[in-house]
């Protein structure tokens, strides 16, 4: 296959082009500043055209991630979007490309994560009574908080309840905790991968529930799988799971 990367320069994009190296794909690594040898992503759609990728892959930002959308419609590119912290202009802007190509979002594409989201959500079932909180660690050059993988944890976490849980982010000051809330816990440190944990505690009883990356490699394979995956499929919405 031939895939193109965008944020091929960054964190995780980096590792999606070695990632696809090392099985044998074909690799178009785009950046705004292709001195080391990359594709201007400045001039996307023409290089788009020119190469015919099988897929994109983005590891970008949000508005830059919606740009990309709009012209891997124009020139049929499936994509796959790792970048998280969309707002509802940017998810409609991905839905709107998902009428023209298919379009596969994932806040983590981690297979263990989403074991993990099964899981929580069998706990919180079990478990009707119990206070839930969520901690999330990452990187201190993470700009979105909290993750996207911490919403979509809350998002099952809401589904498993039957109910709108109220976010408490971080905690200060004297009240008690209400019944129908979820704590949400925001750490940055270090170059921490990324951890997810939720906690469920009842009288005398705590149960966590915990993914940690070891390396942004999980994330990049995932991706990798996701762009194999969506080749030949029909325009609209995936998320990981689909193709799992
Ligand atoms: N879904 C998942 O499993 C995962 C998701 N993520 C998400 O992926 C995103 C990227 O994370 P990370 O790799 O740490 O970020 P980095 O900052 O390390 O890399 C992002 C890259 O995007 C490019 N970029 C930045 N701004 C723009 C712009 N305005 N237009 C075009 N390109 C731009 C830059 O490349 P250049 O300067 O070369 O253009 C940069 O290297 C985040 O949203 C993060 O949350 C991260 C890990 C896993
Ligand atoms: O920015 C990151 O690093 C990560 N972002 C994703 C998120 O926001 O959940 C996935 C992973 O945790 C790493």
């Amino acid at each position: 296959m031939k895939v193109a990367v965008a944020g091929a320069t960054g964190r995780t994009g980096s590792e999606s082009v070695a990632e696809l190296r090392d099985r044998d794909h074909d690799v178009l690594a785009l950046s705004r500043d292709p001195t080391g040898g990359q594709r201007d992503i400045g001039d996307l759609a023409t290089v788009l055209t020119e190469t015919d990728p099988d897929a994109l892959i983005d590891f970008t930002v949000p508005e830059a991630t919606v740009e990309h959308a709009a012209v891997a419609a124009e020139t049929a590119v499936p994509l796959v979007v790792g970048t998280t912290g969309f707002d509802d202009d940017g998810l409609a802007a991905l839905a709107d490309a998902a009428r023209e190509i298919p379009v596969l979002r994932a806040s983590n594409f981690a297979k263990g994560v989403h074991a993990l989201r099964d899981i929580v959500q069998a706990g919180v079932e079990a478990l009707p009574e119990y206070d839930i909180e969520l901690t999330e660690t990452h990187h201190n050059g993470k700009r979105d908080a909290p993750s996207g993988t911490a919403l979509t944890l809350l998002d099952d976490i809401d589904d498993a309840r039957g109910t709108t849980l109220d976010r408490t982010h971080g905690r200060e000051g004297e009240h008690e905790r209400a019944p129908a809330e979820v704590g949400v816990h925001v750490r940055r440190a270090g170059n921490v991968r990324g951890e997810h944990e939720v906690l469920l505690a009842g009288n005398d009883e705590v149960v966590t529930l915990t993914h940690r990356a070891e390396s942004r490699r999980v994330f990049a394979a995932g991706a990798v799988d996701a762009a194999e995956a969506l080749a030949g499929r029909p325009a609209g919405e995936y998320d990981f799971p689909d193709v799992l």
